[in-house]
C-alpha cells in the first residue's frame, strides 16, 4: 500500500524547486534531476547517508554536495566505483559499514518499480552493494523518472552469479520460466566484471506476477551472489516527471 502526493514549489524547499523545471528541460533529463534533486533534500544533518549507483542517483549526489559547501555535515557509504567517484567530486565525505553499520537514510536509483513499491535494479551491476545499504538503511528512497512506473514489473532481473556458477545460474532460470542471458561489456570484449569481481546474468520473466516467490526462488539458486529484486525494502519513490514536477509515493505503516 502506498499514497501519493505531488508537487514542484510547495513539497520541497525553495532551492530545489526554484528554476528546477528550466534547469532541467534544459538538461534533457528532467525527471531523474527532478527526482534526485528533491531527494537530497531528504538528508538531515548529522546523518550517515548510503549512496546508490546510476545517472538519477547522480544527480542526487551532485545536490548533496552542494548542500555540503552551504554548510550541511554527513559522511557517506558508497556502492560503487562510480558513486564513490561522484561522492569525492562533490566533495561528500566517505565512510564504510564497517564503521557505521547503520545508516540514517539511502537514495539509489532502480530500473523499474511497481504498485506495491517493489523494484528491480541492476541495470549498472550495482545492485548487490546497493542491496547491502538499502537493508542497512533507516529510510530507503528510490529516484526514478516516470518512464520507470509500472503496474507490474515486466524488465529482466539482473543476476550477479560467480563466474564459476554461470551455466547452473542459467539453469536454475530456465526452469523458473525465464530466458537468461549473459551481460556482455560494450567497450571490452567478453563479460560485464562487477565491482566485486562477478559475472551478471540478465534474466527476463516477462510480466512477474509472484515477485516475492521469484526472488525467492532466484535467491536458492547456487551461485546467485545476489539478484536485482528489492521486496519490502522501499519507504518512498520519488518520480521526477517530465514537466520537473516530483510525485513522491510513500509506503503506509
Ligand atoms: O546497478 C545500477 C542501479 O541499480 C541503478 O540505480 C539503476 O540501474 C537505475 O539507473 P539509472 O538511474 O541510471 O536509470
Amino acid at each position: 500500500m502506498w499514497y501519493c502526493s505531488q508537487g514542484t514549489g510547495e513539497d520541497y524547499p525553495h532551492e530545489v524547486s526554484d528554476n528546477m523545471q528550466e534547469r532541467n528541460a534544459a538538461s534533457g533529463n528532467t525527471g531523474k534531476q527532478a527526482a534526485g534533486e528533491a531527494a537530497a533534500w531528504m538528508v538531515d544533518d548529522g546523518s550517515v547517508i548510503g549512496l546508490g549507483t546510476g545517472s538519477t542517483t547522480a544527480y542526487a549526489i551532485k545536490a548533496i554536495g552542494r548542500r555540503i559547501d552551504e554548510g550541511l555535515d554527513v559522511l557517506a557509504v558508497v556502492t560503487s566505483y562510480q558513486s564513490e567517484m561522484l561522492a569525492i567530486e562533490a566533495g561528500i565525505p566517505l565512510t564504510t559499514l564497517a564503521e557505521h553499520p547503520e545508516l540514517d537514510i539511502a537514495i539509489d536509483g532502480a530500473d523499474q518499480v511497481d504498485a506495491d513499491l517493489n523494484v528491480i535494479k541492476g541495470g549498472g551491476a550495482a545492485h548487490t552493494r546497493e542491496k547491502v545499504v538499502a537493508f542497512s538503511s533507516e529510510q530507503f528512497v528510490v529516484v526514478v523518472d516516470d518512464s520507470k512506473m509500472k503496474e507490474k514489473l515486466d524488465h529482466f532481473v539482473p543476476i550477479e552469479v560467480l563466474p564459476y556458477a554461470k551455466d547452473l545460474v542459467m539453469r536454475c532460470v530456465r526452469e523458473l520460466g525465464g530466458e537468461p542471458q549473459l551481460r556482455l561489456a560494450s567497450r571490452k570484449d567478453g563479460p560485464v566484471i562487477t565491482d566485486n569481481g562477478n559475472f551478471v546474468i540478465d534474466a527476463s520473466f516477462g510480466v512477474i506476477e509472484n515477485v516475492e516467490a521469484l526472488a525467492i526462488s532466484l535467491s536458492m539458486c547456487p551461485g546467485v551472489v545476489e539478484h536485482g529484486i528489492f521486496t519490502d525494502v522501499t519507504d518512498m519513490v520519488l518520480i521526477g516527471n517530465t514537466d520537473g514536477s516530483v510525485t513522491r509515493l510513500d509506503t503506509l505503516i
